[in-house]
């Protein structure tokens, strides 16, 4: 397996307007993009890009906010009221061979393979097999995609 760059850290929280005034007033970030409900992973999502001053794509934040009780975050708010870092996601050229590799590992994958907030197939690694984070990994999107500018 290729490894590719970190695509984003996803950060839950309670209120994606609260956290959306933060990254606006408190990091000086430009809110572009429109939060949008994910039904199928449970979640309403928000992108805040950190863009390179070199023009660059940096790394997204992904806010996630749980859309109900069933939602796969709705544990760890549970036990994070405030909300806070939850999980990191890399790209790779291939999902399918990714997939292969942490298998082969006996790494637990939770859950089959989806289309992600970026449009490209995502899996999830259990955070106890991952060295304490849970990860997620996704097939590296087109040029452009989902990034504001
Ligand atoms: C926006 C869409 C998409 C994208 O395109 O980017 C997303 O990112 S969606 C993001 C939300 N979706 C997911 O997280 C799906 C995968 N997650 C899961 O299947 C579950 O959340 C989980 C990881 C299996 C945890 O489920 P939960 O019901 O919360 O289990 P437990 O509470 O029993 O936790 C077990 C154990 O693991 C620790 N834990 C839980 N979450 C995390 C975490 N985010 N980071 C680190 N560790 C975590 C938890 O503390 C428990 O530990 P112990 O208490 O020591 O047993
Ligand atoms: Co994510």
């Amino acid at each position: 397996m290729k490894l590719g760059r970190l695509n984003h850290i996803g950060v839950a929280t309670p209120s994606i307007a609260e956290s959306i005034r933060y990254y606006r007033d408190v990091m000086g970030a430009k809110i572009t993009h429109k939060p949008f409900d994910l039904e199928a992973q449970g979640v309403k999502v928000c992108f805040v890009d950190t863009p390179g001053a070199d023009g660059t794509h940096g790394t997204q934040i992904e806010l996630i906010e749980p859309l109900g009780p069933e939602s796969p975050i709705a544990n760890f708010l549970k036990t994070n009221p405030s909300g806070g870092q939850h999980h990191v996601c890399y790209e790779v050229e291939d999902i399918a061979d990714a997939r292969k590799w942490f298998e082969e590992m006996g790494k637990r994958i939770l859950g089959p393979t989806r289309i992600g907030a970026h449009g490209t197939p995502i899996f999830f690694l259990h955070p106890k097999d991952m060295m304490g984070q849970l990860t997620e990994i996704m097939e590296t999107p087109k040029e452009g995609t989902h990034w504001s500018n």
